[in-house]
């Protein structure tokens, strides 16, 4: 019996996300947070799939066991698509979320809210010690707002307006967050295999 699941993350906004889905379906989960050593995996694919599997994989051959890795980010219209794969480095190598948001509305000074459109992005590879990669997608849709708002969450979520609830990503508890995102909705598409990872060991 395998009730672990590990995930090729070092990023805590997302660990708390799937901690909340997973410990509903009684398994535990690990990520590269819990090793003793820092493995790094370059992020120079050109999809947000590749990186997904390259996560995945890289970190699956080094531990021997099944492995989800999660690549996302967010592309917003008026800026043909940017951040997109170079999300968390949009203001820098630093990678801080606080330097992207400012970064974004800066880009977007001047636009206005009806062609603020952006979506969500999530990538989800699983990597099985047989060599065998799935990979699937989800999406969310929003506007991106003139100012930040809401304390919950990571990364770009405190810009990121929801209009089918009037309220912001930032703004929603985990719980609520997980029915509606980009990453819950790529996390529906691997059902079968959350079932089967907690009957068996994958
Ligand atoms: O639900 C989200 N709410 C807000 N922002 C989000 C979300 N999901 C991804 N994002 C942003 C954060 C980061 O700027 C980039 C992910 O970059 P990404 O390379 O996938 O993750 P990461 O480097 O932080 O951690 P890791 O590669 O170890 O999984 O997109
Ligand atoms: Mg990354």
């Amino acid at each position: 019996m395998n009730k672990e699941i590990f995930i090729a993350t070092r990023n805590k906004g997302k660990i708390a996300e799937f901690k909340a889905f997973f410990q509903q379906k009684g398994l535990t989960v690990k990520s590269l947070l819990d090793l003793p050593e820092e493995i790094d995996v370059v992020e120079d694919g050109n999809t947000f799939e590749d990186n997904a599997m390259k996560k995945a994989e890289t970190i699956g051959k080094r531990i021997g066991k099944a492995v989800l890795a999660d690549d996302s980010g967010l592309e917003v219209d008026a800026l043909n698509g940017k951040p997109g794969i170079f999300s968390a480095r949009y203001a820098g190598e630093a990678k801080s979320d606080e330097a992207n948001n400012k970064k974004l509305l800066t880009e977007l000074s001047g636009v206005p809210d009806k062609d603020r459109t952006a979506r969500f992005v999530c990538a989800l590879a699983i990597y099985f010690p047989t060599g065998k990669v799935k990979t699937v997608r989800g999406t969310c849709d929003g506007i991106i707002s003139q100012t930040l708002e809401g304390d919950h969450g990571f990364g770009y979520d405190p810009l990121f307006y929801l209009p089918q609830l009037d309220k912001m990503m930032a703004e929603l508890t985990k719980e609520e967050k997980n029915k509606l995102s980009h990453r819950a909705n790529a996390l529906v598409k691997l059902a079968d295999y959350w079932e089967e990872w907690s009957k068996e060991n994958i």
